[in-house]
């Protein structure tokens, strides 16, 4: 069993704070996990290693446990600790069980009524909006927050119902006022009366999946305050990566307008003149679902954590890693790997035409009788130099495409895996897609100065969260179709 390589503690806590993205990739090319000694943490590498952490679901929990993120980030205070003491652990995990939450209400028919509520009230905001009155072009200083607010607003009113925004009217531009005003809406509703408690939506406490969570919090012994907390937590991790993730593919779409209008062609077979979204055609449409995927694989940093409680725990390939210890990988690091992703034709300058860092609309695809197509780098495509690189693909080979989306799991896994894996992809797959369909359904945008967008980047990728969020403003003009 061969120890990870170890990075002293001198070059590894500047490096991950300064350049994490720099830094991470240069372990990576070693091959081996490493152990950083001043955070404390293994870093796992993309590929096998990170199917192995996934598989192994009984000798690795998450980390951070939900009570550390609840108590760190979401001001859970201390009269709450006795939820999370010994015995009461397993005891939250099996009567809150929120994983069963998410496979009843975030699925199926459940996840329909949410995703028609969530339409029609982002059609709502992008349609009637005072500020896009006519048919006349409207300057708009800064895209990402136009339309962040809005999706904001339209996923919590589907969810958690419109009584919050009442509560609390400047919720959509700082949802962190959200952990005073929350215990307040508890007055408004009457526990008691067993009809309301099982609607499916009413607008106090919005859908029966966030009523029969705080519920089971209060049965728990929760106080308002750490109902509060537990709520925010939730609320966090439903929009705080969905919404940037929506921004991205509607920034990527509209650098290129050849792009935006193959993606108009195929939400034209999605989108009724009602505006009305057919789930399973938009499930199926293989230009939107690849830019989905590679907008993810490039925006989105998902680090993923485990703790191994079994002294002869090793990573695949034999690494062996300390019980109590975190071992932490992220998806934007498989991202990045490109000895395993497809990179297209290789150019007359030896360049790649598609080099990971960069983003490929078609990465995901694979297009009948084009051999450089599909995610994964084939041993044999050296690949024919050329100058210009492949032809630009059409609507009508879109309409062909094939998404690819098997053996990737170890490279792409923007919503980590095995048994603690994202219970929300679902919904905020469709709530990304859902909300990029709409956008460019209702609107015509123009970025004021393209070259300028195009150097976007994210804010920062720090863990163990990451933030994709822009790093600069970008002005638009729109305007409605
Ligand atoms: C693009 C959007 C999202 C991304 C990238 C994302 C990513 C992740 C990742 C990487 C994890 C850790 C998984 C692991 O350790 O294997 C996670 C966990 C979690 N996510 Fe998401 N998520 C997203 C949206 C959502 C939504 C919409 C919800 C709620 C409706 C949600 C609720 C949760 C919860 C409750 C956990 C903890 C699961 C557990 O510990 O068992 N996420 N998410």
């Amino acid at each position: 069993m061969t120890p990870p390589h170890r990075v002293p503690r001198g070059s590894n806590v500047l490096s991950l704070m300064l350049h994490p993205k720099r830094f991470l990739r240069s372990l990576q090319l070693r091959g081996s996990p490493s152990y950083l000694t001043g955070t404390g943490v293994y870093l796992a590498i993309p590929g096998e290693q990170i199917r192995g952490f996934f598989r192994n679901s009984y000798d690795l929990v998450p980390a951070p446990s939900l009570f550390t993120a609840l108590t760190t980030f979401f001001g859970l205070r201390h009269e709450d600790f006795k939820v999370f003491e010994h015995g009461h652990i397993s005891r939250f995990e099996r009567q809150v069980g929120f994983r069963k939450d998410f496979a009843v209400y975030l699925r199926g028919d459940n996840l329909k009524l949410v995703m028609k509520r969530f339409l029609v009230n982002f059609t709502r905001e992008i349609l009637l909006d005072d500020g896009i009155v006519s048919r006349e072009w409207a300057y708009i200083p800064d895209l990402y927050k136009f339309i962040t607010t809005r999706i904001f607003r339209a996923e919590v009113e589907a969810l958690y119902g419109e009584r919050v925004f009442a509560v609390c009217p400047s919720f959509c531009e700082d949802f962190w006022a959200f952990y005073d005003a929350f215990p307040t809406c508890n007055e408004n509703f009457d526990w008691d009366d067993k009809d309301l408690y099982n609607v499916k939506y009413e607008p106090v406490w919005g859908t029966q999946y966030i009523r029969k969570m705080v519920k089971r919090h209060e049965d728990l012994g929760f106080s308002d305050a750490g109902i509060a907390s537990a709520m925010l937590g939730y609320l966090f991790v439903t929009t705080a990566n969905t919404i940037p993730a929506a921004l991205w593919m509607i920034l990527y779409i509209l650098y290129d307008e050849a792009l935006t209008s193959r993606v108009r062609s195929e939400i034209s077979t999605i989108l009724t003149p009602t505006f009305h979204v057919d789930v399973t055609k938009l499930a199926a449409a293989p230009l939107l679902n690849s830019i989905y995927r590679e907008t993810l694989r490039l925006r989105v940093a998902s680090p993923v954590g485990r703790i191994s409680s079994n002294p002869e725990f090793c990573l695949p390939g034999g690494w062996k890693v300390d019980p109590g210890v975190p071992i932490i990988s992220t998806n934007w690091l498989g991202g990045l790997d490109d000895s395993f992703w497809n990179t297209g034709n290789v150019l007359l300058n030896g360049q790649p035409e598609h080099p990971v860092d960069m983003f490929w609309p078609e990465r995901f695809l694979e297009y009948p009788g084009d051999s450089m197509s599909g995610p994964i780098r084939k041993p044999e495509w050296a690949g024919p130099a050329t100058e210009a690189g492949s032809a630009p693909k059409t609507a009508d080979d879109d309409r062909q495409a094939r998404l690819v989306t098997a053996g990737l799991q170890g490279h792409w896994f923007p919503f980590g895996g095995g048994a603690s894996r994202c219970p929300g992809e679902a919904l905020a797959k469709q709530t990304i897609l859902t909300s990029v369909v709409l956008v460019l359904a209702c609107l015509e945008i123009e970025l004021v100065d393209p070259v300028e967008a195009m150097k976007t980047g994210s804010r920062h990728r720090t863990l163990p969260f990451g933030s994709h969020s822009f790093n600069r403003v970008v002005p638009i003009r729109v305007r409605k179709r």
